[in-house]
């Protein structure tokens, strides 16, 4: 498929974007959902080349895939499990079933308790050795780190309840910040490991049990577990009633719908909790029936393959203007790269074609000053995918959100419209620049145009709105690890720097020979120890 639309592409690229642009190109080539509005236009697809990738999408069953997925498949091959993250927000409560037995009832329920609790640490009900808990210290890595540190920044309008602070990396100074300043009485600690086996986890969850039990009689009264390693919480120590345990077919990247996302109930409240929940499961019902051509995650990841398959284009900028997204890019890093950076197929066979792209980005208007120099005029084209609210949470600055959205339209129109060497020779001439020297900086100040990007944008960034982008983004991923013909949900590749990493702990702790590592191993573990005595 991908000769085809790359033909296509090339075509497309020598046309340009700004061409295309008639009467209802914009309405025609954006897709609206429950409020979000999707505007693909200022990219190159045209008719023909829509039309392609959704046969496309039809031809590699996305529907059949999609379906097979929401009733409880085991399209997780290679690990052999469902992927049922969407029954976590599937209030309505209906049957889902996987391996014979409807999954709701333990959903549910498990949601019951988290309320319960969430509920009872905000209320102050629940308390610390010293009193009510004013602070939530979520430990965890990965899935079980990510989704809780985004939503809980992203939300931060609507947290009233305990502050919430993360903890993820083995570096002790992440540990020694977060718990710098806190009372050991006063907060509650939540060890989130769907495996309860991580290092990262484990070791920083062990270094705050001790700085626990320095000033509070019984330490395990202040821990939680989110888990689905519901035997090891409680062999580390945890009481069974604090522990929430979640099912294998929720993989990690896609966990926050339920105890992992703990942290987010307790700062936000259970009922805008059930918001943000609701926001996804109006995004799982669009996904599941809406046509493919209206269908925003389905419309999203083919503007995705397109760019990184027929175009070419290796990585894409997501590109928030919110500073509260600020964690989204480092979100959709786990998500789309985790997911579907893979080298072989379903069947074991290499792929002939690349694997997803590198995801990468950070704030508007920040990156602004930074890297967009290259996005503009740098020789590689950077596919930009902008997020904008319609309205801020600062009323009494709504000038600064004029100027917010203004830079937003103002790039994706830069970066697709350009400036031609002829205006900015007009430019250079109004300066008073003749000659060679008006050439040489017409040169620099052209812009080639012609740059690709898409808007997402919405009323304001709600618990509602923020389910339904990140229930957007996980099933775009889905589509196009089907479209590749990639396992999205399992991620063999960060196995063996686990194991390199235990081995080469033994050498650091003196308890196996250095002799028979690598040269540029050896040598880097020997400046190590020439420091570390
Ligand atoms: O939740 P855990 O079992 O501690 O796993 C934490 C993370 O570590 C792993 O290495 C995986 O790459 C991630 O997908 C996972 O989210």
């Amino acid at each position: 498929m991908w000769r085809d639309l790359k033909i296509m592409a090339d075509k497309a690229g020598r046309r340009g974007i700004a061409p295309l642009f008639g009467d209802g190109r914009a309405e025609d080539f954006s897709v609206r959902a429950d409020g979000m509005l999707l505007d693909y236009s200022k990219t190159a697809i045209d008719a023909e080349a829509r039309a392609a990738l959704l046969a496309e999408a039809e031809a590699r069953g996305v529907p059949a895939r999609r379906e097979a997925m929401f009733t409880g498949a085991h399209i997780n091959q290679t690990e052999d499990r469902a992927v049922l993250h969407t029954a976590l927000r599937n209030l309505g409560g209906a049957p889902v079933i996987a391996d014979g037995e409807d999954v709701m009832p333990g959903v549910l329920d498990t949601l019951a308790r988290m309320k319960g609790f969430a509920d009872a640490v905000r209320s102050g009900a629940l308390r610390g050795a010293g009193g009510a808990i004013t602070d939530v210290v979520n430990i965890g890595i990965g899935g079980s780190h990510l989704g809780p540190e985004m939503t809980v920044r992203a939300l931060a309008p609507y947290a009233d309840g305990p502050r919430c602070h993360f903890v993820s990396n083995i570096d002790g100074a992440d540990i020694t910040a977060a718990l710098d300043g806190l009372d050991p009485a006063r907060t509650l600690i939540l060890v989130a490991s769907k495996t309860f086996t991580t290092t990262e986890t484990m070791t920083n969850a062990a270094t705050a049990r001790r700085w626990m039990e320095r000033s509070v009689d019984d330490p395990g009264a202040q821990f939680v577990a989110l888990s689905s390693a519901v035997d090891k919480a409680a062999e580390w120590g945890i009481d069974p009633a604090r522990v929430f345990g979640f099912e294998d077919w929720v993989g990690g990247r896609y966990s926050i719908w339920g105890p992992i996302g703990l942290s987010l109930m307790i700062a936000i409240g259970s009922d805008a909790f059930t918001e943000f929940l609701r926001g996804a499961e109006a995004m799982d019902i669009h996904f599941r029936t809406a046509p493919l051509d209206a269908n925003m995650p389905v419309m999203l990841a083919l503007v995705g393959l397109w760019h990184t398959h027929a175009c070419g284009y290796p990585t894409r900028a997501v590109l928030p203007y919110d500073q509260r997204l600020g964690r989204l890019p480092a979100y959709l890093q786990q998500l789309e790269m985790e997911s579907n950076g893979k080298g072989v197929a379903m069947d074991g066979c290499s792929l002939t074609y690349p694997s997803g792209p590198v995801v990468w980005g950070e704030p508007g208007t920040n990156g602004q000053h930074a890297f967009y120099q290259l996005i503009h005029q740098g020789t590689a084209v950077i596919p930009c995918e902008f997020l904008i609210a319609a309205r801020g949470h600062e009323p009494e600055l709504a000038h600064h959100h004029r100027l917010l959205v203004a830079n937003c339209l103002a790039q994706s129109k830069a970066l697709m419209r350009g400036r031609s060497l002829e205006e900015a020779r007009a430019l250079m001439r109004a300066e008073g620049y003749r000659g060679a020297a008006l050439e040489q900086q017409a040169r620099h100040r052209m812009f080639p145009g012609g740059r690709p990007s898409t808007t997402l944008i919405y009323d304001l960034l709600t618990p509602y709105r923020l389910g339904q982008i990140i229930a957007l983004y996980e099933h775009r991923v889905f589509v196009e690890g089907v479209m590749l013909g990639i396992n999205s949900f399992d991620q063999w590749g960060v196995e063996l720097g686990k194991v390199l990493a235990t081995d080469l702990q033994a050498v650091l702790d003196g308890a196996a020979p250095l002799a028979d590592k690598d040269g540029s191993t050896r040598q880097l573990v020997t400046f190590v120890q020439s420091y570390s005595g």
